[in-house]
């Protein structure tokens, strides 16, 4: 069995305080988007995770797949398997990549075993494995607060625009991009804001991670103004960076941004 597990970007980040538990409190709008790694989850004798596209820094056996696997065996009777994931979601690039990939083998594992959990037994399994992860569960667009994990549904719909991605060769560290943020509070939530006219987003909607990131690599805010030199309607840094999208109202083609940069179109 195989899922297609997407990225999300962030419209929109308020960072709102820093929690008890080292964790910050935070407001967010996710959104998904259609850039895909793929999971597979294939019957074996012994447990394994098997990755090929993208390299993923660190131990194979850290995978957050397999964390997904223990963590939902601890629970159920799981045989065996072999996890097989096909990378292709930029790490380090504030797309929720690994989240993605965990909450997909969730979904995976609950069908193929018939497991019967409910969406929000889902998400209880995957707020255990990231802030980001349980977002993927639903996978529709939504508004998070508390550690982003806590959603209200939110009507929002891109499709009329034309999403690019655009990744540096920069890895950010979320933990690290959270270790150099200062707390703000908002005097409007985004769950007002992101209702303004597209056009005034630019104006309006902030993600408070850019100060810190951008003063740390440069390179990441030249490639946002770069895309409004281009045209686009409204152009951001996804999450904790480094990737930044932007929202154009037609077709575009970025040869000067390709040039340094790996650029995704129509997400
Ligand atoms: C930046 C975002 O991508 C925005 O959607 C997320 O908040 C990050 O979520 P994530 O990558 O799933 O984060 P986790 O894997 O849970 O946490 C990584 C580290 O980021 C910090 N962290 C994360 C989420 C949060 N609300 N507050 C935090 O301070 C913590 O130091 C934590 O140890
Ligand atoms: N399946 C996986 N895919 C990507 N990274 C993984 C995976 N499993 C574990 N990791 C670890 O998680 C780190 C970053 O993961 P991810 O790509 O989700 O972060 P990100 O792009 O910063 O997204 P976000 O911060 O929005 O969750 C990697 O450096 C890697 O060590």
């Amino acid at each position: 069995m195989l899922a297609f597990a997407n990225a999300k970007i962030n419209l929109g980040l308020h960072v709102t305080g820093k929690r008890a538990d080292g964790y910050h409190n935070i407001e967010t709008i996710f959104y998904p988007v259609k850039i895909y790694d793929v999971v597979e989850t294939l019957d074996a004798d012994v447990l394994s995770c098997t990755i090929r596209g993208t390299a993923i820094p660190g131990n194979a056996g850290d995978n957050i797949c397999l964390k997904a696997y223990h963590l939902l065996k601890r629970d159920f009777d799981l045989p065996p398997q072999q996890l097989c994931l096909l990378k292709n979601i930029p790490i380090g690039a504030g797309l929720g990549g690994g989240s993605a990939d965990a909450a997909f083998l969730i979904k995976l594992l609950n069908d193929k075993f018939k497991l019967s959990l409910s969406q929000e037994q889902m998400e209880n399994y995957a707020r255990q494995l990231g802030a980001d992860c349980a977002f993927f569960i639903r996978n529709e667009a939504v508004y998070a607060e508390g550690k982003g994990d806590e959603f209200t549904e939110i009507s929002i719909d891109l499709r009329e625009y034309f999403l690019v991605l655009v990744k540096p060769d920069v890895h950010v560290s979320t933990a690290e991009a959270y270790d150099g943020i200062k707390s703000t509070n908002p005097i409007t939530s985004l769950k007002d804001l992101i209702h303004l006219p597209l056009s005034e987003w630019k104006a309006n909607l902030r993600n408070d991670f850019e100060t810190s990131v951008f003063l740390k690599y440069p390179e990441i805010e030249v490639i946002k103004n770069n895309l409004y030199q281009s045209g686009a309607i409204y152009a951001s840094m996804s999450g904790s960076g480094s990737c930044v999208y932007a929202i154009f109202g037609s077709a575009v083609k970025l040869p000067e941004l390709e040039r340094t940069n790996n650029v995704f179109y129509n997400v």
